[in-house]
């Protein structure tokens, strides 16, 4: 046994079995599996060679019978069309003449190289049994690998998720939970239900995922949909197949129940991007070393089909008139203002932001005001992997929390009923939703009020800003990496500044650093790690946005809310 194959095979194969190449004389095939995946010693004329395919990219398996007569090999590691033609295991089209079973195994593994050619690639296995002479002793054989491979992989959802909600009897396999996909036709340029049909089914069903779909059919129907119907039937998770805007109204919308806590505790949140500026599905892959830019739908697909998933800080907004949870950004002054008046752009997809950034800075603007901030020391405080996660009781109270950071119990429900903002986009009905109906829950502040003054231990600036802009992943849109310090769960905010006296040349470095991340460095530009910031400005002078969407112009504060979600990605 080489090195290779002992690594797969260690302590010993699950199942093993002897498969002939028929196109090739002398040519046999040992396929053995394992927890670790499918090993294949292939032996030609007395030459071994050993291939293998790692359990965590498989993505599922499928039992299949013959349509026709003419099938030769056993099994084709390439995509490419042979000549073999099956048909679904229960279908009525079946070649009674053939009593062969057949297994299929899609897998999507890494092709490495130079960063640019780095991709997933998709490799069929197809495994043919025909060792007995009945059909049914066959498909009984392909039976038992198919369910050996899908209950390896339910065990490594276990291992990555050993507290879940799974561990109850409520649902006996991990895999079989359902999903909520909620797709937005109106994100991005309008691709959403051909990108979903065309590349993203292709991949549940060969995943066998069990899922719901919803179109939205107005803006806010999204957070409608999942504050008012039964979330715990999807505790596969909640996907949105559109931009960050979409993701935005699922997570305010799941604050507005009252058991949203341990929603956030059970339910993984994934994004399949199609909108604009994608800045959540970006950063997920980047955080993984996945490779996006090649593939983004087929990257972010398979997250959601693995099943793993991995914590996600979000951040408690809190202004004059309302509470908000954020998971991305929040901004004022230049970037805000591109990212708001280019939507009449929308057709131009994510260059739409490019334009419109050059246009701005012909009559750049600035904005009077106050930014206040508590800066994490990054050598002294606490890593994020030893950070407690909040737990909190129905009454909104930190149940966990040391007490001189006792939580400010009541702030949000001061707010009481909250009007909705409505963002106007062409072609679509809105919904109001309505006053009194809706109540915000959510983690209480543990921070003063915006109407009293911050501690003595947070760092003021007044003055007149081009912008201020903060995000906690890394990277805003897709070819905007404005955090490159930033961790999933890191517990930071990361709060950008610059104010009015920066020269045209800086700003200008800046702006183009922010596609690789060197736009930190730059002189005039304050760059800080914050656990929480406050934005107080004198004048409306320019847009105020959360995850991109334009909130009402008012006072603001933000608080980091460590590990509060779960988000698919490739976690190991
Ligand atoms: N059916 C619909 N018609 C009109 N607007 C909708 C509909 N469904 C959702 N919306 C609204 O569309 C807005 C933008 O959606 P989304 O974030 O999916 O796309 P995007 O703005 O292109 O992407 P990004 O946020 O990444 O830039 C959201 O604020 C959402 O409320």
């Amino acid at each position: 046994m080489n090195e290779i194959e002992s690594d797969y095979i260690s302590p010993s194969p699950t199942l093993e079995e002897t498969f002939y190449i028929l196109s090739k004389r002398n040519a046999v095939y040992r396929v053995k599996l394992s927890e670790k995946g499918l090993c294949m010693i292939k032996e030609v004329n007395g030459n071994v060679k050993t291939e293998t395919i790692a359990l965590e990219d498989i993505i599922g398996c499928r039992c299949m019978r013959s349509k026709r007569f003419d099938q030769k090999c056993i099994w084709h590691p390439t995509s490419r069309k042979g000549n073999l033609k099956v048909v679904d295991e229960n279908s009525v089209d079946w070649d009674e003449s053939d009593v062969s079973a057949y297994l299929y195994i899609y897998a999507y593994v890494l092709k490495k190289g130079k960063v640019k050619s780095k991709k997933r690639e998709r490799i069929v296995i197809t495994l043919r049994f025909r060792s007995y002479d009945r059909y049914e002793d066959n498909m009984k054989e392909a039976q038992k690998w198919k369910v050996t491979i899908k209950y390896f992989m339910d065990c490594a959802l276990q291992r990555c998720h050993p507290l879940s909600f799974y561990n109850s009897e409520k649902t006996s396999l991990l895999g079989d939970a359902k999903v909520l996909f909620i797709l937005n036709p109106k994100s991005g340029v309008g691709k959403a239900r051909e990108t979903f049909q065309n590349k993203v089914v292709p991949l549940l069903t060969e995943g066998d995922l069990n899922y719901d779909l919803h179109v939205t059919r107005h803006a806010h129907d999204a957070r409608n949909i999942v504050r008012t119907q039964n979330m715990w039937q999807y505790i596969g998770g909640i996907v949105v197949i559109g931009g960050d805007g979409i993701l935005y109204e699922v997570i305010n919308g799941l604050m507005e129940r009252p058991d949203w806590e341990s929603l956030f505790a059970e339910l993984k949140l994934g994004v399949i991007p199609c909108g604009s500026g994608n800045g959540l599905a970006k950063s997920l892959s980047y955080a993984f070393s996945e490779p996006y830019d090649h593939c983004p739908i087929l990257v972010s697909t398979l997250n959601v089909v693995r099943g793993m998933s991995t914590p996600l800080d979000l951040v408690r907004v809190e202004t004059e008139n309302q509470v908000l949870f954020s998971f991305l950004s929040i901004g004022w002054g230049l970037l805000s203002d591109v990212d708001i008046e280019s939507e009449r752009l929308r057709a131009l997809g994510a260059q739409r932001f490019t334009m419109w950034t050059i246009g701005k800075l012909v009559t750049l603007k600035s904005h009077r005001g106050t930014v206040s901030y508590l800066p994490i020391d990054q050598e002294s405080d606490t890593p994020s992997s030893t950070r407690r996660r909040l737990h909190f009781d129905s009454e909104g109270d930190v149940r966990s929390m040391a007490s001189e950071d006792a939580g400010r119990r009541d702030s949000f429900y001061s707010v009481g009923s909250r009007k909705s903002n409505y963002l106007s986009a062409a072609g679509s009905s809105y919904e109001s939703l309505a006053e009194d109906a809706v109540r915000t829950f959510g983690p209480p502040s543990r921070i003063p009020p915006l109407d009293q003054p911050v501690p003595s231990d947070w760092k003021v600036v007044k003055g007149d800003f081009v912008m201020v802009h903060a995000s906690y992943p890394t990277h805003l849109m897709t070819d905007c990496i404005f955090a490159p310090d930033a961790k999933l769960d890191d517990g930071c905010i990361w709060l950008c500044l610059i104010k009015s006296g920066i020269s045209r040349t800086h700003l200008f470095q800046f702006l183009i650093g922010m596609s690789s991340g060197t736009h930190t460095n730059v002189s005039d530009v304050i760059f800080v790690p914050v656990s929480a910031f406050r934005i107080e400005p004198e004048t409306p002078s320019s847009h105020l946005t959360v995850d991109g969407e334009l909130i009402k112009h008012s006072a603001l504060q933000a608080e980091i809310l460590p590990a509060m979600a779960n988000v698919f990605a490739r976690v190991q």
